[in-house]
């Protein structure tokens, strides 16, 4: 409620029920991928997959239903080896092996644990480096990593986090490639020092003007939290 979404930074935090997580796992077998940040990957080393009953692996044909996992890693530091939950799922035929987009071309020995379970890095050239700053810059432009996605037969793509992934695309500069917003509330406070999702705040003629709505809102009850849906409006 206070929109948090980890109770501090690297902390993974429970927060969704069982109704409303088992809403997000069919929100994941209706994507073609599933994106994260590496600050996510590392706090959490998540699974990635869908784990509802029928999908593939847990029931179902191959690996039908499952999402593949996209990892944003410009500085390739995300630290996964052969027993990270993702990587063991995609060996055990529970998930798709992950796209991992990256600067630079990443080394063989990194590479291998990816290929074998059918995942491989993406190499965006197209970093954005401010010629201004000393320190190259790492930053990768939102239709950059889009494109590159496309090309790869991935039309659909669930976002989850973490919060500086999602605050940025919550800024005006991105929130119009944005298609909707899936937001669950929990009924808990984090409190003050968590991860938090409040975009930059956004200013016109130097007064401060609100950065966006949702439209065609729906908010439903799931168990204990609510779901709220709707579509980026921009002001
Ligand atoms: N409750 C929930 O539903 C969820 C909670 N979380 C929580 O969120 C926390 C993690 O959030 P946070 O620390 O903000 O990390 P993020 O997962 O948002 O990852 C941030 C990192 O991803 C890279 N990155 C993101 N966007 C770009 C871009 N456009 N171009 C280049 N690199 C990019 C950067 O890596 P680099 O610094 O290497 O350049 C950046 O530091 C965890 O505690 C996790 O548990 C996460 C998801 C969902
Ligand atoms: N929907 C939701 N509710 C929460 O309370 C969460 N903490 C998260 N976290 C996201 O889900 C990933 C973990 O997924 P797996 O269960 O390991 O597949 C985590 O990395 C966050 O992206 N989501």
């Amino acid at each position: 409620m206070d929109s948090n979404i980890a109770i501090a930074p690297g902390v993974q935090s429970p927060i969704s029920g069982p109704e409303s997580k088992a809403m997000t796992h069919f929100l994941r077998s209706k994507h073609d991928a599933i994106m994260i940040g590496v600050g996510t990957a590392t706090a959490d080393n998540p699974s990635l997959n869908c784990r509802l009953e029928g999908v593939g692996g847990y029931g179902g044909e191959g690996l039908e239903g499952q999402p593949r996992p996209i990892i944003i890693d410009p500085q390739g530091r995300w630290d996964f080896n052969w027993t990270s939950k993702v990587i063991v799922l995609a060996k055990e035929g529970r998930g798709k092996g992950p796209f991992i987009i990256t600067l630079q071309e990443p080394p063989e020995w990194k590479k291998k644990p990816l290929e074998a379970v059918g995942g491989k890095y993406i190499v965006c050239m197209r970093g954005w480096r401010d010629q201004s700053k000393p320190e190259p810059n790492t930053h990768l432009q939102w239709m950059d990593m889009f494109s590159a996605l496309r090309e790869e037969g991935i039309k659909s793509i669930m976002i989850e986090g973490g919060g500086s992934v999602i605050n940025e695309l919550l800024n005006q500069r991105n929130f119009g490639s944005v298609n909707s917003v899936i937001v669950t509330v929990a009924p808990m406070w984090m409190g003050k020092g968590g991860v938090q999702v409040c975009p930059e705040a956004r200013r016109e003629n130097a007064e401060k003007v609100p950065m966006a709505r949702l439209r065609d809102v729906k908010w439903v009850p799931l168990g204990e939290d609510v779901v709220l849906c709707g579509r980026p409006k921009l002001h």
